[in-house]
Order: C-alpha cells, then structure tokens, then sequence
C-alpha cells in the first residue's frame, strides 16, 4: 500500500538484477511512493506529472533526453555509489534538474576492496586457492613465492576520499605511500597517513610496487594508464583498479600481462562488465577479477540508500543536498 500524499519516486525495478533491493523497499516506502520503470513506460501519461525524483542504480534507469523530457516536474536524480560516468550532468542539469551521488556511503567499502584486491595480488591468493584444490596437486611447493606487502610502496592515483581511506589502511600494513591527484591534500592530512605527493604521475609509477586507481571516469581518466604508463611499472609491480574499467587500455593491459611488463593486475572494474566470456584477461594465470562488489556489503548498501533518500528530501525541499554533483 503506498500513501498517495508522499512524492512520486522512479525506480528501475525492484529486486531484479539491476534494481532497487527489495529490503529497502519499506525505507523508501516512508518518504516516497514508488513506480517502477516497467510501470512508469506503460502508463506514462498518468504519471509523467507525477515523478519528481529518480533514483539511479549504476546505469539504470537509462536517464537521456527522451526520459527527461516526459517528466516535467523532476527534480532530482539521486544516484547510488560515488561515479557519476553514466549521467550525462550536462543534460541533466540543463532540463534544471539536481543530482546527487552517495559518497559517504561507500567510501570505507571500496577502500576495503583495494586493499583485498592488493593483498590478494601480492599473495597470489586466487592462483593458490586452485592449487589448493586442484586433484593435480600432491605437494604444496616451496618455490611458490608472492610479493612481501609490510614495507612496500603504494602508488595511489586518484586521492579523493576512497583514495585517503586506502591510505589509512595502507598505513597500517607499514606500506610507503606516493599519491597523485589533481589538487594536493593539505599537509597535515598527508603527515597523517604518511603520504608523499607525486605532482607527475610517472614518478608514482617508476617507483610503486602496487599501483592503485581510485580516479572518476571522466575524458581526462579514459585510458590513463595506457602502453606508455605501463612500460614505466616495475616489471615486479601490480596494477590495482577499482575505479573504472575505461581507465585503463584493456589492450596494452593483457600484453603488458602476457609478456611480464608487469607481474599482475587485480581488477573490481572491466570494461564491459561482466567481460565476453573469451576475453584474453580472463585466460591469465596473473589476473584476479571480481565482480563489481566495491560497494556490496548489506550495511554499506543500505547506506548508499538512506543517503541517497537524504539527497532526495534535501532537493524536493529546496535544501543542499549532503552529496549534490554539479558538471565539470
Ligand atoms: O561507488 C561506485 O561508483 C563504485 O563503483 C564502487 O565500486
């Protein structure tokens, strides 16, 4: 039963493979009536007046020119998780619409997932789980060897608020730590975690032994590390990416891979997602991938959505919003 006094909310769908979970559905049932795309499309007219907020799970609902212009009174589009690369901001914001992402939420979550990533690389944890079970295996060797963390160097391009959450983790595996990032931090955040800038990025790469990217998708970041970022690694290094799966040349990646540029990479992010199921990276021994779970803890998706309906309510009531994003 939905309370026809509440404001009108367009969802993708609930549950589903790319919905709204169906846990929050009773949260989001207190401040908003709910209308699924489904539901919105097959009977658009006696709703279009209707929805004043959206709210966006990765790239769907698919918000372009033809959605925006059937819903005259939308205000803002609320949208789950930090990256904003599939909203086109400037479109938006020219219909007058608000959007809002959910940083708070996600920022410890996607830092946890750097770090596994990094320790799971350096310890080869993947290719040793299969050694582990494998029926081929009858002794464990002692010539099976992974890279030392403790007293390593992390190289951390992108040094916004997950970037400085994988710092301060980091730090406490005693790691070095080199970043690099459009502004510098302030000095004390840096002493803090014992960060050192690197005002060029091919210093971080020349000199870390893991790499992480933390960088938004934007036309500055698309394909950042390329051949060239590559070649500067230590051939001894590991590639970390759980920022956008665009921001690295997928290409120069798997060769770089295959003839020991460097020695792995570790990935939450591809590009598409999930990759064709005969891609080269999926055939390496030295590539570890998971599937886009940065954010999926059951608290931290809860949190994306209570922030998320903060942005909301903040908007419908002419307020800041906790999260507003605004275009470049
Ligand atoms: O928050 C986001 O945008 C993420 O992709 C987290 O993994």
């Amino acid at each position: 039963m939905q309370d026809p006094k509440l404001p009108l909310l367009l969802i993708n769908e609930v549950g589903g493979t790319l919905g709204v979970l169906e846990a929050h559905v009773p949260f989001l049932k207190k401040h908003f009536q709910l209308i699924t795309m489904k539901e919105f499309l097959e009977s658009k007219e006696c709703y279009r007046a209707q929805v004043q907020a959206i709210y966006s799970w990765w790239h769907k609902p698919v918000i372009d020119r033809e959605l925006l212009k059937s819903l005259p009174n939308l205000k803002v589009i609320s949208s789950a998780g930090v990256g904003t690369d599939h909203l086109d901001l400037k479109l938006i914001s020219g219909f007058g619409v608000r959007i809002a992402n959910t940083p708070h939420a996600v920022h410890s979550t996607t830092a946890d997932i750097g770090m596994a990533l990094l320790l799971a690389a350096a310890r080869r944890l993947v290719e040793g789980c299969q050694i582990a079970v494998s029926s081929d295996t009858g002794y464990f060797s002692n010539n099976w060897l992974g890279e030392e963390v403790t007293g390593a160097t992390l190289g951390i391009i992108g040094m916004g608020s997950i970037g400085y959450k994988i710092a301060q983790r980091a730090r406490a595996f005693e790691m070095k730590i080199l970043y690099h990032n459009r502004n510098r931090r302030k000095e004390d955040e840096e002493q803090a975690v014992g960060a050192c800038y690197c005002g060029a990025i091919e210093d971080l790469l020349q000199q870390s032994d893991f790499v992480m990217l933390v960088v938004n998708l934007t036309p500055r970041t698309y394909k950042l590390i390329g051949k060239k970022e590559l070649q500067l690694m230590k051939p001894t290094a590991s590639l970390i990416n759980i920022s956008r799966g665009q921001v690295v040349d997928q290409d120069m990646l798997v060769e770089a891979l295959q003839t020991g540029v460097i020695k792995s990479a570790a990935m939450d992010v591809t590009y598409p997602e999930p990759l064709p199921r005969d891609h080269p990276l999926l055939k390496l021994k030295n590539v570890i991938i998971t599937p886009h779970v940065g954010i999926k803890t059951h608290k931290t998706t809860f949190m994306i959505t209570e922030e998320a309906v903060s942005n909301v309510l903040a908007a419908l009531n002419g307020l800041p919003m906790p999260s507003e994003v605004f275009p470049d």
